[in-house]
C-alpha cells in the first residue's frame, strides 16, 4: 500500500502547495519539514538562520527529516536543501516509497519567490543565488528522484494529478 510520498526540489518549485493538493487527492496527511522545524524550535526558519546560523539549522533539519522519513505516513515535503545532506540522501536513495523531484525553471521560480524575506538563502541577489544552488543540487535531486515532474505553467493541483498518474502507472 502507498503510505508515503516524498517531494524534493528547489525553493519556489511548489513542494508545499503541491504536497497539500496531493494529500487531499490521496486522502493522506501532509507534513512539511520546514514547518515542523519551526514548530519544534518556536522560531521562523529565517530567525533560526539569523540567530543561530545555517549550520544549526542544518543540524535541526537532518534530525527532523530523519524522524519524519521514519515515522510519518503521508505526503512529506522536504526543505529545498535537505537532500544535500548525506544521511538524508542515503535514506532517500534506498527508499521503497516514491521520491518526486518537483522541477521548475528559473523564470517561474523567480516570479514565485520574489523577494520573500522568509527564504534566508535568497536574500541577496535571489536569482543568482537560486541558480548557484541549482547547479549543485540539480544532479542530487535527479539522482534521488524516482520521478520528475515540472511545475512550470501548471497549477499545484494539476501537478498533483500528474504525480498520482505516474505513481499509479508503476503499481
Ligand atoms: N504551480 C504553481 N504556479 C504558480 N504559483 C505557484 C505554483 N506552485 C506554488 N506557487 C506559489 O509559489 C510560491 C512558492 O510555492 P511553495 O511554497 O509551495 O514552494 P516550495 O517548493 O515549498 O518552496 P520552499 O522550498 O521555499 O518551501 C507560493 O507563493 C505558491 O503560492
Ligand atoms: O534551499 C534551501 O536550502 C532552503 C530551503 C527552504 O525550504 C528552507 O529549508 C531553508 O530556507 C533552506
Ligand atoms: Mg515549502
Amino acid at each position: 500500500m502507498l503510505n508515503k510520498i516524498v517531494l524534493i526540489g528547489p525553493p519556489g518549485a511548489g513542494k508545499s502547495s503541491i504536497g497539500k493538493s496531493l494529500a487531499k487527492d490521496l486522502s493522506l496527511p501532509f507534513i512539511d519539514s520546514d514547518t515542523e522545524i519551526e514548530k519544534s524550535s518556536g522560531k521562523k526558519i529565517s530567525e533560526i538562520f539569523v540567530d543561530d546560523g545555517e549550520p544549526h539549522f542544518r543540524a535541526l533539519e537532518v534530525e527532523k527529516v530523519k524522524q519524519l522519513l521514519q515515522d510519518f505516513e503521508g505526503i512529506v515535503s522536504l526543505g529545498g536543501g535537505a537532500p544535500i545532506n548525506t544521511e538524508i540522501s542515503q535514506i532517500l536513495e534506498s527508499a521503497s516509497y516514491p521520491v518526486i523531484f518537483i522541477d521548475v525553471s528559473i523564470a517561474q521560480a523567480a516570479v514565485r519567490i520574489g523577494f520573500n524575506k522568509d527564504r534566508p538563502l535568497l536574500l541577496i541577489n535571489p536569482r543568482q543565488q537560486w541558480m548557484n544552488l541549482m547547479s549543485v543540487r540539480r544532479p542530487v535531486y535527479e539522482k534521488l528522484a524516482s520521478d520528475t515532474v515540472s511545475s512550470d505553467s501548471k497549477k499545484p493541483h494539476e501537478v498533483a494529478k500528474i504525480i498520482v498518474e505516474k505513481i499509479k502507472a508503476k503499481i
